[in-house]
């Protein structure tokens, strides 16, 4: 209900916005749904993992390239939980999606500016977590946060390069049945 009484005319410190605004860490994540994580995967304890994500090639179509399974099948870092530097009470999994492990890395720079896709609103997406990196941390500052998040990005990517994982991205015809099968999975939409 709402209070009996009259609005305030302002909101917020006059000295400025207070942590954790202002709130654009720079950093796209798509945002998906975690109602059904605990049920499905009960051993999926919160914290920073790495993986692959695909995006359906018949909705999204990358900055200049065709759409096919093989250029809308992405290395990708997540958080899943409640992200205490913004306190959220409900659970969630944000993605960010870096660029192909071929192209140079835009976070191994201090600052660095953050991939960016066309926005992909509404596309069914496909992920597959491949190891955990850190437990998730409240921080002093957004700076500090970003900065651990660059840093993730990072791991992330050299996690991936190695030849057992590049596997999930990229067919090099060595990779055993599980691991093909968990690809074509991964490119697969109705
Ligand atoms: C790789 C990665 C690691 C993250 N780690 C943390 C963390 O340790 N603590 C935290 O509070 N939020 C963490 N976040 C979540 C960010 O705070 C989150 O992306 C931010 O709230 C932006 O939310 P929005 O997409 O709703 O704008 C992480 C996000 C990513 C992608
Ligand atoms: N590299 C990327 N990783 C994840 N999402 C991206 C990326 N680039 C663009 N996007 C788009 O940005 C959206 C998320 O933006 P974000 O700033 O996190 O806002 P919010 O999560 O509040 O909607 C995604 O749903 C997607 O459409
Ligand atoms: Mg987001």
């Amino acid at each position: 209900m709402r209070p009996d009484k009259p609005r305030d005319a302002v909101a917020g410190p006059d000295a400025g916005p207070e942590a954790p605004y202002p709130k654009d860490l720079g950093i796209p994540t798509a945002n998906i749904p975690a109602d059904n994580l605990s049920v499905e995967h009960p051993d999926l304890t919160t914290g920073v993992y790495y993986g692959v994500v695909a995006l359906d090639p018949k909705k999204f179509v990358p900055d200049g390239a065709e759409a096919t399974a093989q250029t809308t099948l992405f290395p990708a870092v997540l958080s899943i939980g409640y992200n205490p530097f913004y306190k959220n009470e409900v659970r969630s999994v944000e993605i960010h999606i870096m660029p192909p492990l071929t192209q140079p890395s835009p976070t191994a720079v201090p600052q660095p500016k953050f991939h960016r896709l066309p926005d992909f609103y509404g596309t069914e997406l496909h992920l597959l977590i491949l190891g955990y990196i850190r437990p998730e941390f409240d921080y002093v500052s957004m700076e500090a946060l970003i900065e651990d998040i660059r840093v993730d990005c990072e791991v992330a990517r050299q996690s991936l390069l190695r030849e057992a994982y590049q596997r999930y991205l990229v067919d090099d015809g060595k990779a055993s049945e599980e691991v093909n099968a968990a690809r074509n999975w991964l490119v697969s939409f109705p």
